[in-house]
């Protein structure tokens, strides 16, 4: 690629990345907004969705070292090209005079108002480009009341700014592995890990299916599940189906349910690169019933997601906790229902992708009282640390654990015994 191809290219991530950002202000997710940018070249939108993501990572950071340079405040498109530039020169090591010299382009190329702020957004960036130090002194942003308030709760203030860093650290590519050969370092938990922004497809053994991306918490339920050969385990939430390929791998025999029929396609599509077989089946699992008792369940279900904010950092900028009760709600009628479907003896495994103790451990202690017979087992798999382990016999895991490693996803994973 010679220089001027590279050149426009970054301009191109620029202009894509700005829209992403305005969609994300009018209240869509990334993925929702990925249309926007369809006719990009695809490198150019890898690029424009990574610069996103860094900027939402950091935008209130950004609009707190920017503040006082500015006299008032700038029309929306302006200051998310200011944001952009911000956090490409201080938090992405680009040099001061592409980041201002793109910024300025792009607030000209905005309109006839974009360039009579063209003169202010260089005269602001060149200030911003030599506050290094100050950018280095700000907190990571705060996650919002609804989240941070239970998460300060019940861990303390250290933990939540602890989590805050590690949503602004963002996350590293982990992969589960089917055959012994797979890519990356391994971790104490079996899953194996990459470098953010590794191309996925071009790594090996991904058209053989011999690994498949998953978290290293998310890939923890299954472990804590502990599926045998010739059990029959139904995955009750199971699309893109992570777990599913976990528990085929094992040799169990199962039944992957979900309600979404669009979700369960990226199922089957991923059962069959890793030549794999489960029964996929479309329903809801407040009704569903197998015509014999099952060994197992899992029960992933659907949460706030807001263990993933570190992928996902639109996240806390579009939610705001309204749905809560309604989640939590289902939460509980899913765990008594799931219960229903095991046999005498049988095991559950409950979890949320989710830093909410309501979908968590309260949800837990409300299960355990709701059903007297139901006893939780403390959860035993590879490179679970004591201090992972709640009071009660839950896993909880953090976005601030495994800190010097790149963390992990939120998640919150209790294995319950029904009485024999
Ligand atoms: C957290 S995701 C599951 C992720 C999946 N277990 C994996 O590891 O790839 C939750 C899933 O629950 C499904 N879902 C939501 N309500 C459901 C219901 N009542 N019955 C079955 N599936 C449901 C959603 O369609 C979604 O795919």
């Amino acid at each position: 690629m010679d220089k001027s191809q590279d050149r426009s290219g970054r301009d191109g991530a620029r202009s894509g990345a700005l829209r992403l950002l305005a969609a994300v202000e009018e209240g869509a997710t990334l993925d929702e907004a990925a249309a926007l940018i369809e006719g990009a070249a695809p490198p150019d939108r890898a690029r424009a969705r990574r610069l996103a993501r860094e900027v939402l990572r950091r935008q209130a950071r950004a609009d707190a070292l920017l503040a006082p340079f500015l006299a008032r405040r700038p029309r929306p498109e302006i200051q998310r090209i200011l944001r952009l530039a911000t956090v490409e020169m201080l938090a992405l090591g680009e040099a001061p005079h592409g980041a201002v010299n793109a910024a300025v382009a792009l607030a000209r190329a905005s309109g006839p108002k974009g360039q009579a702020a063209s003169g202010m957004v260089n005269a602001v960036l060149r200030k911003v480009s030599a506050s290094a130090e100050t950018w280095v002194g700000l907190p990571p942003q705060h996650m919002p009341g609804w989240l941070r308030k239970p998460i300060v709760a019940a861990w303390g203030k250290p933990a939540a700014r602890a989590i805050e860093a590690a949503h602004e650290a963002g996350a590293p590519l982990d992969l589960t592995p089917k055959a012994a050969d797979c890519p990356g370092d391994a971790l104490p938990t079996g899953s194996h890990r990459l470098p953010a922004g590794t191309q996925v497809s071009a790594l090996p053994g991904y058209d053989a299916g011999d690994w498949w991306v998953q978290d290293a918490a998310a890939a923890m339920a299954v472990r804590v599940l502990d599926p045998q050969p010739g059990e029959t385990v139904a995955d009750l939430c199971a699309a893109p189906g992570g777990k599913t390929l976990q528990l085929a791998t094992a040799g169990s025999r199962v039944t992957a349910l979900d309600i979404s029929e669009s979700r369960l396609a990226r199922v089957a599509e991923n059962l069959a690169r890793c030549g794999l077989a489960a029964e996929i089946v479309a329903g809801d699992a407040l009704t569903w019933r197998p015509e014999e008792p099952l060994d197992a369940v899992l029960l992933d279900a659907p949460c706030s997601a807001t263990g993933t904010i570190r992928r996902h950092p639109e996240l806390p900028l579009i939610r705001d906790g309204a749905g809560l009760r309604d989640l939590t709600a289902l939460q509980a009628r899913l765990i008594d229902h799931a219960l229903t479907l095991l046999r005498p003896g049988g095991r559950l495994v409950y979890a949320t992708c989710s830093l909410l103790p309501a979908e968590g451990e309260e949800q837990l202690a409300a299960a355990l009282s709701r059903h007297p017979g139901l006893t939780v087992e403390p959860p035993q798999a590879p490179g679970i640390q004591p201090g992972w382990i709640t009071e009660q016999g839950g896993l909880r895991l953090r976005p601030d654990l495994w800190p010097e490693r790149g963390g992990m996803d939120g998640f919150f994973i209790a294995r319950l015994r029904k009485s024999a």
